[in-house]
């Protein structure tokens, strides 16, 4: 499909929620579940392990998200084996979140949103997760970049980690933490835009309820934190609220823990779905 013709990014994940569940599966190939999966750490364990995940998840769920260190430790044998993940869990229907939170001075993040979200490049992704902590405003580049290929950013907020609080936490100049500040900017990039804006933002699932207030964010909000980092489908309701409907809440280890078998990590992926599908009933 040709930029041209691709609806916008918030119009394609909405539908995938919508379709699918808003689940996002993350694929994270860790030495540990490596080994797990009775593999080795080498680029064609690596390629197993993936593409066994992309094949038994993609056509599961609504965002695929994954996290390219574990690849890119493997040098240009690891970014091979990205390029066909992202490749395959895109023709098998996922959305394509690729979590490498870049973040420059403006003329390099164009470079960055070009490597990812230029319809021509090997590694365009639906999506990718970029950092603000350079200025909001530098991400301005992949934000445009994005907008024009129908394409998304995840601007990190409020991390899942607990090292994140303290300077996400901090007072901005204007009394507003930084964290929300944040929120409120992506809020002005998806004014106006229906069903929502192509500006996402990163607010893990352990953060504390009503912490930040997206209500008028208009995007999609990626709460990473889900499983191995200790939130639950019923912390979600707890921390986001009403916010829910806008949720994609994320998991990696608590899902890839039931490979190698494709039927249990189908299994694995259908269980925390229906567990959202309950709290979205509420
Ligand atoms: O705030 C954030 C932003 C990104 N992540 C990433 O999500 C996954 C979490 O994996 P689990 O195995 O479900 O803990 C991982 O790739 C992180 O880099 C995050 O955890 N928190």
């Amino acid at each position: 499909m040709t930029a041209g013709v691709r609806a916008p990014f918030g119009q394609r994940l909405a539908d995938a929620m919508r379709e699918r569940g808003p689940l996002c599966v993350g694929i994270d190939p860790h030495p540990s579940l490596l080994h797990a999966w009775g593999l080795g750490e080498d680029p064609a364990s690596l390629e197993r392990f993936a593409l066994t995940a992309v094949e038994a998840l993609a056509a599961e769920v609504a965002v695929i998200k994954p996290q390219s260190a574990f690849f890119e430790v493997y040098g240009s044998a690891g970014i091979a084996v990205l390029e066909r993940v992202v490749r395959d869990a895109r023709q098998a229907g996922a959305l394509v979140l690729l979590d490498v939170k870049r973040g420059d001075i403006g003329s390099t993040m164009t470079a960055y949103a070009t490597a990812y979200l230029d319809e021509d490049a090997p590694l365009a992704a639906d999506a990718i997760t970029v950092s603000p902590y350079l200025g909001y405003g530098s991400l301005a580049p992949a934000i445009g970049i994005a907008e024009q290929n129908g394409r998304g950013v995840f601007v990190l907020a409020r991390t899942s980690n607990p090292e994140g609080a303290g300077l996400q936490r901090a007072a901005h100049g204007d009394g507003r933490g930084v964290a929300q500040s944040i929120v409120d900017a992506a809020a002005e990039n998806n004014a106006g835009a229906a069903p929502m804006g192509h500006v996402g933002v990163v607010a893990g699932a352990t953060i504390r309820p009503g912490e930040l207030d997206f209500g008028k964010l208009n995007g999609p909000v990626l709460a990473p934190g889900l499983g191995a980092q200790g939130a639950t489908p019923r912390t979600l309701h707890e921390v986001f609220g009403s916010a829910l409907p806008l949720v994609v809440p994320a998991t990696a280890r608590d899902v890839l823990r039931h490979g190698p078998d494709p039927e249990g990590l189908r299994a694995a992926a259908r269980r925390i779905r229906d567990e959202l599908a309950e709290l979205h009933r509420d």
